[in-house]
């Protein structure tokens, strides 16, 4: 892969409503240090050299450089502020990205992403300008209609995960525009603007921490890592 500037945009200015929790989900300690801490050693931990964006809550900029203090975090980092929406916080951040590279936007509330996909994401956009992790549905899935459910052809969708990984001038142009409801991740935003977006595989262990349960999962899981 040619040797572009890595960005790594890490949206953590979110509430965190559907967690249930006062402290936003971000913040809260998992298996030794708060989540958003792990995430951006995941991202260390595959090239020391990324220029890390973290977008916070403007109420919990203070807050977190308390913890950084306190836990004694070190990880190099610019600070932006997040706004109304996921779409929002992305745009004030990537108002950071000030030369030509790649950008990964990444949830700071999936601390568990690897390695390879963040590799391949960078990969695959490093050829194709846009590309996104995915992964096949596992359960049965139905669609609701007028008259009840009916059942649907689970080869025909995937889920979406972080990091999605652009060409900086394909994503900064494509986040010029007005909020539309429609932009529910980066990848919605960068298609609407004609691009396309490539496919990479996601990994199960890849999730995204929403709600308490997640959070119990997602501890087990970086406990039973042997190598962090
Ligand atoms: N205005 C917002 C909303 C979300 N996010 C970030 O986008 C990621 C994914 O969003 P989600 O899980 O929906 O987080 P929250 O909006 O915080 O959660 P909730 O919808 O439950 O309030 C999170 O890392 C969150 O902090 C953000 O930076 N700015
Ligand atoms: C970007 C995302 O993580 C892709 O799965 C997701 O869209 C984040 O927000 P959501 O509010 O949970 O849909």
């Amino acid at each position: 892969m040619n040797e572009l500037p890595k960005y790594v945009l890490i949206v953590a200015g979110g509430r965190g409503l559907r967690m249930g929790e006062q402290l936003p989900k971000q913040f809260i300690p998992i298996a030794g240090k708060p989540v958003l801490m792990h995430t951006l050693d995941a991202f260390v931990r595959y090239d020391a050299s990324v220029r890390l964006i973290v977008v916070l809550p403007e109420s919990h900029q203070q807050y977190w450089q308390d913890l950084c203090r306190e836990y004694n975090f070190s990880v190099p980092h610019q600070i932006a502020t997040g706004g109304e929406t996921r779409f929002h916080s992305v745009r004030n951040g990537l108002k950071l990205v000030n030369s030509s590279g790649l950008v990964a936007i990444h949830d700071g509330v999936r601390p568990l992403v690897t390695t390879d996909v963040i590799d391949a994401c960078f990969r695959a956009a490093a050829s194709d300008k846009a590309a996104i992790p995915v992964l096949p549905m596992i359960d049965s899935l139905r669609e609701y209609n007028e008259t009840g459910s009916m059942p649907v052809d689970r080869t025909r969708y995937c889920y979406v995960q972080t990091p999605q990984v652009f060409d900086s001038a394909t994503v900064l142009s494509a986040y010029d525009v007005p909020f539309d409801e429609c932009f529910t991740d980066d990848a919605s935003v960068v298609e609407a603007s004609g691009h396309p977006v490539t496919l990479v595989a996601g990994n199960r262990e890849n999730i995204k921490i929403t709600t308490p349960f997640d959070l119990l999962i997602a501890e087990a899981v970086l406990k039973g890592r042997t190598n962090i």
